[in-house]
């Protein structure tokens, strides 16, 4: 595990950049291609739209193809749309075609909403492995990630890749891409910031011993790949080190 703490976010989002151009520009040298799996939340909007556009440049836009770790039940012109805040932020102003994007179609309940986004990545891949490039994770001051929430039964989810979950504590479900697929990324980022997830971040990272049905952050170990988290100061406040 890397752990890399920044005094200031646009330090933060600086190096996060870096290292999304990095794995971007290694990835379509090798394969052709960039297999980007974006988070949701409000963390990442600025980042998304300095992507979009300070550092447009950076990338081959043309061989990104995007993906959700999750998503909300929710109309895809519903704010709390993941997607719809990444259309506004960074796929909109980066003209990505319609045919690079992996939304969930949240039109279908949301067990068949599921079933179908795997039908569509498992497409994608060629019916292989479903290995992805990056995957960016956001985490909540409950320290969920994706929408593994602290108590819910995705969270034993070992053989579903990709799966929906009624959140009690939200009252509403999810569809989300369960742990063991996460794991397989070749590269992973948290990107967390903010006071409010200090605690959380301490659990999660210090805990002497796990416990991954109250802090489900904690499932996220690679089997292959790297996990980084990219941290301010605020949320790395109640760290030892
Ligand atoms: O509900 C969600 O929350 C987490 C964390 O979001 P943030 O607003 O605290 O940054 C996010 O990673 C996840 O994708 C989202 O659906």
């Amino acid at each position: 595990m890397n752990l890399l703490i920044y005094k200031t976010q646009s330090e933060l989002f600086e190096d996060l950049i870096e290292y999304i151009v990095t794995i971007a520009n290694q990835s379509i040298a090798e394969n052709g291609c960039f297999n980007f799996v974006l988070t949701g939340g409000n963390s990442p909007k600025a980042l998304y739209e300095l992507l979009a556009t300070t550092y447009r440049d950076k990338i081959d836009w043309s061989k990104v193809y995007f993906f959700f770790g999750d998503e909300r039940n929710v109309l895809p012109n519903h704010e709390s749309y993941n997607g719809l805040m990444a259309k506004r932020a960074i796929l909109d102003p980066l003209n990505i075609a319609e045919d690079h994007i992996f939304y969930v179609d949240t039109t279908l309940a949301p067990e068949k909403a599921a079933i179908e986004y795997n039908k569509a990545i498992t497409a994608h891949f060629n019916g292989a492995d479903i290995i992805f490039d990056l995957i960016l994770l956001g985490m909540g001051d409950d320290a969920h990630t994706a929408s593994l929430f602290p108590g819910t039964s995705i969270l034993d989810n070992k053989e579903v890749e990709i799966d929906s979950v009624f959140v009690e504590k939200l009252s509403t479900y999810r569809i989300s891409f369960t742990a063991p697929l996460i794991n397989k990324a070749k590269n992973i980022a948290f990107l967390v910031f903010g006071e409010s997830k200090a605690q959380a971040v301490k659990h999660v990272i210090e805990a002497p011993k796990k416990n991954t049905k109250l802090y489900p952050s904690q499932l996220i170990n690679p089997v292959d790949g790297s996990v980084t988290w990219f941290l301010d100061d605020a949320a790395a406040a109640l760290l030892d080190n």
